[in-house]
């Protein structure tokens, strides 16, 4: 069995050990992650390091050329190599790639590419070659930069837009979202709630209220996306809970399901 995880970087730094010690043994008994990776909050340390200016529109940073070769240093190179490290030392094996490499993940510009710049959505997945690498017993770890249909030119790609594209096209019965909150939280009677189900229309109207903000907002957009083909469910979890990924997919009550009604 196969699933596709997205890890975001707000959570990626607070990951312990044991998270990567519960996904090596999620490997040995053959439920098998495909991951995609974020990184929001260090391409921005980055970029303010180099002195380049950065901003988000709608949750999406507007990128251009100089901005895509940090995204593509810090995604790519960085954080992707140390998650395939922490993989290994955890016991399993992995091999990091960027949705540049084999085509893996080819894009054209999103709609509102006047307003963001070199902002991609994914056309297509290169399916063959993330089953190859799992059959050959390797965790895939995608970094989302997506590649134009001409070979050549980059695309910044929000890394929950990519993995609900991966999930999509692989047709994976579950997306794990793990990121800093133990799931889509409400305020009901002054007190704040982790919500354990969400159908499409609460999300809509969430995102109406103001319920639903910010990094949240990508995450659910893509849920939707996702669970209108073959995935069954998305569910939103915190990266630091115990055996996070183990109770998820042994079916517990944890994080938020996003089903479709
Ligand atoms: N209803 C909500 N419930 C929980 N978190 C929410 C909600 N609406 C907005 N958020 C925000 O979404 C954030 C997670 O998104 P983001 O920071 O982009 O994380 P990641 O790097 O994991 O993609 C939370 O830390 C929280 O600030
Ligand atoms: C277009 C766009 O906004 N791309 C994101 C890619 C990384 C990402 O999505 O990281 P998180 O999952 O940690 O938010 C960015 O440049 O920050």
């Amino acid at each position: 069995m196969r699933f596709v995880m997205k890890c975001g970087g707000s959570t990626l730094a607070a990951l312990p050990d044991a998270f990567f010690a519960d996904m090596a043994e999620l490997v040995k008994q053959g439920r098998l992650p495909i991951i995609v990776h974020g990184g929001g909050p260090a391409i921005s340390e980055t970029l303010t390091k180099l002195g380049i200016e950065t901003e988000f529109v709608n949750g999406l940073r507007k990128t251009n050329e100089a901005v895509l070769d940090v995204v593509e240093m810090v995604l790519a190179g960085q954080i992707n190599k140390l998650i395939v490290r922490r993989i290994g030392h955890a016991g399993a094996r992995a091999v990091g790639l960027s949705g540049v490499d084999a085509g893996l993940l080819t894009s054209e510009p999103v709609e509102n590419a006047h307003e963001v710049g070199l902002v991609g959505r994914v056309t297509d997945v290169n399916a063959g070659l993330i089953d190859g690498v799992v059959e050959m017993g390797y965790v895939p770890v995608i970094a989302p930069i997506g590649l134009g249909r001409d070979g050549l030119q980059r695309y910044n790609i929000n890394a929950d837009t990519a993995a609900g594209a991966v999930a999509s096209q692989l047709g994976t019965e579950r997306l794990v979202v793990v990121t800093d909150v133990p799931g889509i939280m409400k305020t009901v009677d002054g007190e704040k709630r982790v919500l354990p189900v969400v159908t499409v229309a609460e999300i809509e109207a969430m995102i109406e209220s103001g319920d639903i903000y910010g990094g949240m907002i990508p995450k659910v957009r893509a849920a939707i996306d996702c669970i209108q083909g073959q995935v069954r469910e998305v569910v939103i979890v915190s990266g630091t809970e115990p055996r996070i990924l183990s109770r998820v997919l042994d079916g517990e009550a944890v994080g938020t399901r996003i089903v479709r009604e």
